[in-house]
């Protein structure tokens, strides 16, 4: 598991550090040290400027400079703001000894490489102009822990923030690494242990992770089992059939034992693996070994609200997709009942038009509103639970953007749901799989090679787990 750390919660480990056994100053030394290391993997010798803050993002840099110094890199430091006196950063800034120039841009520009260690993790607030000319002159440049600028919290941009070739970063991740905007701010991203003290890290119970596969687990296929104790997934078909059969075979490929799709009449093409049953919608739902329902993907926004208040009163778990969320439009207390919804970001604003502010905060006040998985699509999914706990995607390529994406997706959630994942986990495992299938298939994607790819796809993931 890869907890993520807000720059709040990464304060307080730090402040618990020294009473854990490891000084501050052995972590800047330990943090510059790293910064160090990343660069002399990557780059050969050349002209290193480090603009250094007056917080403790710039001690590290002044470390970083000391060390790649000592290598015998020719290094200049240009404070931006001196270190407040007595300050960790004050003593990392009077080790150096090599030379102090003034940021000036035309010495930027002419740098092989600008280490930015302006502001961190305690940035709070906007890039002043002239600091944003300075960081935006820079050629190659390796961020440390954050690009200055980029949020680590939201991922938002505070002003400017430069685009960095690398960055490294210590302990875990931020969420601003892993969210838009920032994430395309900070290039390559390395985390560093600096030997923070577990005990302190231990400070901070975790209720966001990255989204990887040591998050969730996959269910085994029993030995001796029938299609019955696989799961039943029943789709709502309607007048685009093409959405729920997409949205069919992901549920059958994500280990689904039989799919039914539920239609007003025959669909011509249906692939033969599927079921299809014209029945009264009511008579459907009473078999109550239909336990599972994916609601929405091309089923007509009226037809799909008057379904899924059906399915919420009989008390099935239910995805609800496209139409089915457009049914809620402002009206997101519909939705309670519901286990999973996967909303973009244009269907999330209109269910929930109340709920604005960055996109985890959005995401975990939805769920928490309207007690169900919220997915929020889009590059940098979030994936929230009502009780808080919450996961970021970042292996999604942007070939996924094309249409039938999505119910996929939705068909994979379903898929799991009736292998008795719970809607968190299953959630995560299909946000995973479906940026991993993707990733696999390459340039080219249609959303029908979604499906096909996913046997490959777990596969390599049942590998992985065993290796
Ligand atoms: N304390 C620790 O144990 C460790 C901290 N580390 C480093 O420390 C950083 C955090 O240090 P700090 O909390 O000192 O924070 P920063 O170094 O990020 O910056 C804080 C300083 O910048 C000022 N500031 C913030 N935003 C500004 C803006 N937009 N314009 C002008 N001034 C601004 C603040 O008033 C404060 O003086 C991390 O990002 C990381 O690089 C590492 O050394 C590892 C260990
Ligand atoms: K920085």
């Amino acid at each position: 598991m890869e907890p993520l750390f807000t720059p709040r919660e990464m304060a307080a480990i730090d402040a618990a550090a020294p009473n854990r056994g490891t000084a501050s100053l052995d972590l800047m030394e330990n943090a510059g040290r790293a910064v160090t290391r990343a660069i002399l993997r990557r780059y050969p010798p050349c002209r290193v400027l480090v603009l250094a803050g007056p917080g403790n993002n710039g001690g590290d840099g002044y470390v970083a400079a000391r060390l790649l110094a000592e290598r015998g890199w020719p290094v200049a430091v240009a404070p931006i703001a001196r270190p407040r006196a007595g300050s960790d950063a004050a003593i990392a800034a009077a080790r150096w000894d090599g030379l102090l120039v003034s940021p000036e841009t035309d010495r930027i520009r002419a740098a092989d490489l600008v280490i930015d260690a302006v502001f961190g993790s305690g940035l709070a607030r906007e890039i002043a102009p002239d600091i944003a000319e300075q960081l935006a002159t820079a050629g190659t440049l390796v961020a440390i822990d954050m690009p200055s600028g980029v949020d680590g919290a939201t991922g938002a941009i505070r002003g400017f923030a430069p685009r960095a070739a690398l960055t490294v970063t210590f302990v875990a991740r931020k969420p601003g690494h892993l969210l838009y905007p920032g994430r395309a701010r900070c290039g390559e991203v390395v985390c560093a242990d600096i030997g923070m003290p577990a005990g302190a890290i231990a400070r901070i119970a975790p209720t966001l992770w990255r989204n990887a596969p040591g998050l969730w687990r996959l269910p085994g296929i029993a030995e001796a089992g029938h299609k019955y104790d696989r799961g039943h997934l029943t789709i709502l078909a309607g007048a685009m059939p093409g959405a729920a059969i997409l949205a069919a075979n992901a549920a059958l490929r994500a280990g689904a034992g039989l799919v039914t799709l539920s239609a007003e009449q025959a669909i011509a093409g249906a692939p033969p693996g599927l079921i299809v049953r014209t029945d009264r919608l009511s008579d459907l739902i009473a078999d109550t070994r239909r336990r599972v329902w994916l609601c929405g993907p091309g089923l007509g926004v009226e037809r799909a609200g008057a379904a899924l208040d059906a399915l919420i009163a009989a008390g099935r778990a239910i995805v609800a997709d496209a139409d089915a969320l457009t049914a809620c439009a402002d009206a997101p207390e519909r939705l309670r009942g519901v286990s999973a919804i996967t909303p973009h970001e244009g269907e999330f604003a209109r269910i929930f038009p109340g709920i604005d502010g960055d996109k985890l905060s959005a995401a975990r006040a939805a769920a928490a509103r309207t007690d169900t998985v919220v997915v929020l699509k889009g590059a940098d999914t979030v994936i929230a639970a009502p009780d808080g706990r919450a996961a970021i995607n970042d292996n999604a390529p942007p070939t996924l953007a094309t249409a039938g994406c999505g119910d996929t997706l939705a068909g994979i959630i379903a898929g799991l749901l009736t292998r008795k994942m719970n809607p968190f986990e299953a959630a995560c495992a299909a946000v995973w799989l479906h940026g991993e299938a993707a990733r696999r298939i390459g340039p080219g994607l249609i959303a029908e090679d979604l499906a096909n790819a996913l046997p490959e796809t777990i596969k390599a993931l049942a590998e992985r787990r065993s290796s």
